[in-house]
């Protein structure tokens, strides 16, 4: 039985043609807290019955704010494309990421933004991709340290729980060189997953004075430090160092912006450099658990996959030739950025006044493009539940909406790191399948948990056997 959403608008006349300047209908709450029961209760389920009886767009009370959800691959390209411009990162949440990552690539807007964006995205490029394979492979086997241990033991792993050593290494030696040592790395991952778990909670308590002893506030206030201290370090170690190194961070360092002529200051590069860590490591390593989760749920795809490694890479360590070579593995990734995209909501905050779907948006309403919903749509997605990543076939993705699929965003402020992130996410599984054979361990299921990313709770648990002579 589907919770009772509505409030009063009868469910099929608010998802068909709204009258023009009409208001989106709304969920139903409860006083002070509107739906966050509901959501903790029927976490992510929840929004999907609001969109089947409220429709498309539709308003979710939860007390303190208001969102408007938007569900549908055409609001997509309204709100992050065509009127772009309408739509900005403002509003508690943005506020509450802005206080970890400054005017970060993620946070930045206007001039700003475009300088950073013109000085980053190059280094995104395919050549440079082809000349971080190498390295990017190097750190996934170093940070696979965690997996050999429990394999060689026989012991079950969390796989979600050892990935982010992986994805922290991959950033720290893509990004930033590879002189940075294991313990600092896992300092920064500590502190990092500490400040990205506040940020939800930190957008809740932005209402209250900052004289009011908040849940958390003074550890993230720490954490903040912490990075802070290690990240300056960095910066300072290579300014010391110039032209050491092909990492980012060396060349952020040297720079020059052609238009303006002006290089990036310390605090500039401090905030890229927490974007780029923050942006890239949890994403990637809570798409993989899922990743890993669905894979050992439907053993025949993990056996195709196995094959396809081995067809392609035998056990020899793989180049940035074969990423092409490993059709399967990247089809699984992208299934499981649909199931579970990792940011599974993107906010907005309109200028001014707008209108979508017929429906008025005034100026100041905060909107979120609500991507967990919208890659189950069932107009879009056959059988949304199932995993199947034959969806990911050329000729499936051509014959689909093409915003049916948003998992980095889309617009001028689309993830920088998309290709990188599904190039590590096929060598990851690549070298993890071809060291060991993995299954399911009995007993241990997995749920979805919400945080700032599509967390599990339960953990990923997987059993490890190594492979002879690998
Ligand atoms: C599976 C992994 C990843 C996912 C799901 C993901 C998702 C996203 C999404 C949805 C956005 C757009 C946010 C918005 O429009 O408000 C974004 C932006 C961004 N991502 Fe990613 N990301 C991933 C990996 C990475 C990696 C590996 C890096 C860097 C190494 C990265 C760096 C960034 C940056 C810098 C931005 C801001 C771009 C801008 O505003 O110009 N991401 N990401």
């Amino acid at each position: 039985m589907q919770p009772d959403l509505l409030s009063g608008t009868p469910a099929r006349a608010a998802a068909g043609a709204a009258a023009r300047g009409s208001t989106p209908p709304s969920t139903r709450g409860f006083p002070l807290v509107g739906v966050l029961p509901h959501l903790l209760k029927d976490r992510l389920d929840y929004l999907l019955s609001a969109r089947e009886q409220l429709g498309d767009l539709y308003t979710i009370d939860l007390g303190v704010a208001r969102l408007v959800a938007l569900n549908h691959p055409r609001h997509a390209q309204h709100v992050l494309r065509d009127n772009a411009r309408n739509y900005r990162k403002g509003g508690a949440i943005w506020e509450s990421v802005r206080s970890l990552i400054g005017n970060g690539l993620p946070t930045s807007e206007g001039d700003l933004w475009l300088r950073q964006r013109r000085m980053i995205q190059p280094e995104f490029h395919r050549d440079r991709l082809a000349a971080m394979c190498d390295l990017m492979v190097q750190a996934i086997d170093d940070g696979m340290a965690g997996f050999g241990a429990a394999a060689a033991a026989g012991r079950p792993v969390n796989a979600e729980r050892e990935l982010p050593h992986i994805t922290m290494k991959v950033i720290l030696n893509t990004m930033f060189g590879s002189g940075i040592t294991k313990e600092e790395a896992d300092a920064v991952g500590g502190s990092l997953r500490y400040a990205l778990d506040y940020m939800l909670l930190g957008a809740a308590l932005r209402a209250l004075p900052s004289w009011i002893p908040a849940p958390g506030r003074r550890r993230f206030e720490r954490s903040a430090k912490a990075i802070d201290e290690h990240v300056f370090r960095f910066i300072a170690q290579r300014r010391a160092q110039p032209g050491r190194g092909g990492d980012l961070l060396s060349i952020l360092l040297a720079t020059v912006d052609a238009e303006t002529g002006e290089q990036m200051t310390n605090q500039q590069l401090r905030d890229e450099a927490v974007s780029m860590f923050l942006a890239g490591y949890e994403t990637t390593s809570v798409a993989l658990a899922w990743a890993l989760h669905l894979l050992v749920e439907h053993p025949d795809l993990l056996r195709a996959l196995a094959t396809e490694v081995d067809e392609a890479l035998g056990d020899r360590r793989p180049g940035f030739a074969d990423v092409p070579r490993l059709p399967l593995a990247l089809a699984v990734v992208q299934e499981a950025l649909r199931l579970y995209p990792p940011a599974y909501w993107i906010p907005r905050t309109a200028i001014e006044d707008d209108e979508i779907d017929g429906f008025h948006i005034p100026a100041g309403t905060m909107v979120g493009v609500m991507t967990y919903v919208l890659h189950r749509h069932p107009d879009h997605w056959e059988a949304p539940a199932r995993f199947d990543p034959g969806r990911f076939t050329p000729e499936h993705a051509r014959a689909r909406h093409p915003l049916a699929f948003i998992p980095f965003g889309i617009g001028q402020r689309q993830c920088v790191g998309k290709e990188f992130a599904l190039m590590e996410g096929q060598l990851i599984l690549a070298r993890l399948l071809q060291r060991y054979r993995i299954s399911a361990v009995p007993g241990r299921t997995t749920r979805l948990h919400f945080a700032t990313t599509l967390r599990t709770s339960g953990g990923v648990w997987l059993r490890l056997e190594p492979r002879p002579g690998r």
